[in-house]
Parts: structure tokens; C-alpha cells; sequence
């Protein structure tokens, strides 16, 4: 196993964001695919406002990219597994006919991710009940998904159900670990328990995808103690690409590839594009990437 089974992706997110979609409105398509080229990304995910599938591959092809995967809001617990099926479905077809590799999933019944609450202090906890109804939903959708040649991720998130460490883990006991894999995202889990490397360690099995994204210390501070919302905490600046932050992402890629990690990992960074120009910010992950991992992992071998 080497290094050469990774891709190494950047999220359309630092140039327009699908939770504000107001924010770098101006930023197209084009633009946002040429800058992934420049930094020297091989592909990236779907964000919400990509066209149809056959205007999307031409882009790609014109400029040899890739498409990871894209997020998907479930409503498991709100609506039931019948009436989501559809929209899965839909996107899954949509998937597969631009070759992605994986859905990633999040449950957002009584989500905070998009109010204007406290995301520290206001973040919602399942019922046992609502933890069979996701439980048992994400294992179906898991076998949908693999119908469509995907794989289903599941993407913990702040001010969500399946928020903490603790909820991660009753998350994957509680699914099928043949359908229903594990999006792991350093930001996230930093954010909510202070730290990183026990979920990757605890459930390194099943995770398929991943999600490098850094935090600002000083601001993620300031933010839980003003109890900002989500919304309000990544304007701040609370999160920012690998080699911008406090996260030292040597420790987990060095993980990742010592345990046979193979598939994307995708540098996601949400900010204000007109604060953080998002190609200075892709070429300082860029940097770092080669510089703090590719070069010290080639050390080790
Ligand atoms: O993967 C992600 C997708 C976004 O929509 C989300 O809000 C962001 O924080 C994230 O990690
Ligand atoms: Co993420």
C-alpha cells in the first residue's frame, strides 16, 4: 500500500457554499473547476448548483477531473425511509452517470446546521427509537446505493444527531458494516470533541471517505463562547485549509495509508470566499499536502 492509492480532492465549498448559497453566487462552475486544475487537484464533489450530468462530464473531461461524491440530507427520522427514497434514488443516478465513488449522507431531522442557534449548546440527541428508524433507513439506503456502484457515507457533522465520538460509535454499531461505511471529517470531530484521532483509530474500518478540513483555534474559541450558530462560526473563519490551522494532519494521513487507506481524501474548507480567496487558500493546501505529508510519508518508507 502506498501513497499512490489516494486522490486528492478539494470541495467546491471555499468557493460557494451550498448552506449559504448567496455567498460567492458569482463564483461559476468554470472558474471553480480551473482553480481546482491550477492547485493541482484531481477532482472534486457535486455542489448544489452543478448542472446536469452531461453538461458536468464535458467540463470534467475537458480538464481531466473527477467527481468524489456529493452530500445528501436525509430525513429518515422526520419523514421515513419511503418518502426519502426518491430523492436518494434520483441522486444516486445522478452519481453514477458522473462516476463518483461515494453519497455522503447526513441525517438532518431537528438539525441546528442551518438555524440561527447556538451549534455548541443547541445540537440535537436522538431518542431509541429514532436511533433504530436512522439505523435501519441508512442500511437500506447503503444497499440502494450499491445498486447505483456507490458507496454510502456517513458524514458526522456539528449540530446534527450524530455529532460526537460517542454518537459516531453507537452510529456504526447500530448499522450493517457491509452497507453503511464512515465519512470521517478532522474538522468536525475537532470542533465538537477537542480532538481527532480516536474515531479515525476506533473505526478506521469502516471509513471510505474523508474529509481534511482545519480549524482556527483563537476563532473556534471565541465562537463557543459567544455561542454562535454554524452559520455565523465558518463567516468567522472558524474553519480553514490543512496548513492554515491548528490541526496537524500528519498524524491521521500517516494512519490512514499505514492501514491500507485507499480512496479520496478531500481537502473541504468552509469560509467566506470574499474574505479567503479560494485559490491562495487551495494552493496553501496544495503546499502543505506536498510539502507536510507527501514529502515526510516518503521518508518513512
Ligand atoms: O461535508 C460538508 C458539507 C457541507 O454542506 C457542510 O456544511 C460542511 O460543514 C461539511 O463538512
Ligand atoms: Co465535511
Amino acid at each position: 500500500m502506498t501513497a499512490q492509492s489516494i486522490h486528492w480532492g478539494i470541495a467546491p465549498i471555499g468557493w460557494r457554499n451550498d448552506d449559504v448559497p448567496e455567498i460567492g453566487a458569482g463564483n461559476t462552475l468554470s472558474h471553480l473547476l480551473s482553480d481546482i486544475v491550477v492547485a493541482g487537484f484531481e477532482g472534486t464533489e457535486v455542489g448544489g448548483f452543478f448542472p446536469s450530468a452531461d453538461i458536468l462530464k464535458r467540463e470534467l473531461q475537458l480538464r481531466k477531473l473527477r467527481i468524489a461524491g456529493q452530500w445528501f440530507s436525509s430525513y429518515l427520522i422526520r419523514d421515513g425511509l419511503e418518502q426519502v427514497l426518491p430523492h436518494f434514488r434520483a441522486q444516486c443516478l445522478y452519481l453514477q452517470d458522473v462516476e463518483a465513488s461515494v453519497i455522503v449522507i447526513s441525517e438532518q431531522t431537528y438539525s441546528v446546521q442551518g438555524l440561527d442557534r447556538d451549534v455548541f449548546a443547541q445540537k440535537p440527541y436522538f431518542n431509541d427509537e429514532e436511533w433504530d428508524v436512522l439505523c435501519g433507513g441508512l442500511n437500506e439506503l447503503g444497499k440502494v446505493a450499491e445498486e447505483y456502484g456507490l458507496k454510502l457515507v456517513y458524514h458526522h457533522h456539528m449540530g446534527t444527531g450524530v455529532q460526537t465520538a460517542e454518537e459516531i460509535e453507537r452510529l456504526m454499531a447500530g448499522t450493517d458494516a457491509a452497507h453503511v461505511h464512515l465519512l470521517y471529517d478532522t474538522g468536525h470531530i475537532y470542533v465538537s470533541d477537542g480532538e481527532y484521532m480516536s474515531v479515525l483509530r476506533q473505526h478506521i474500518d469502516r471509513v471510505r471517505h474523508v474529509h481534511f478540513k482545519d480549524a482556527r483555534l483563537q476563532v473556534l474559541s471565541d465562537c463557543r463562547e459567544q455561542g454562535r450558530s454554524f452559520r455565523d462560526c465558518f463567516l468567522s473563519g472558524m474553519f480553514t485549509v490543512p496548513g492554515d490551522g491548528c490541526i496537524d494532519f500528519s498524524e491521521a494521513y500517516d494512519f490512514l495509508i499505514a492501514q491500507g487507506y485507499s480512496g479520496w481524501i478531500v481537502i473541504e474548507a468552509e469560509q467566506d470566499p470574499d474574505v479567503a480567496h479560494p485559490l491562495e487558500y487551495a494552493l496553501i493546501a496544495r503546499r502543505y499536502i506536498d510539502e507536510q505529508l507527501l514529502r515526510s510519508a516518503a521518508h518513512h518508507e
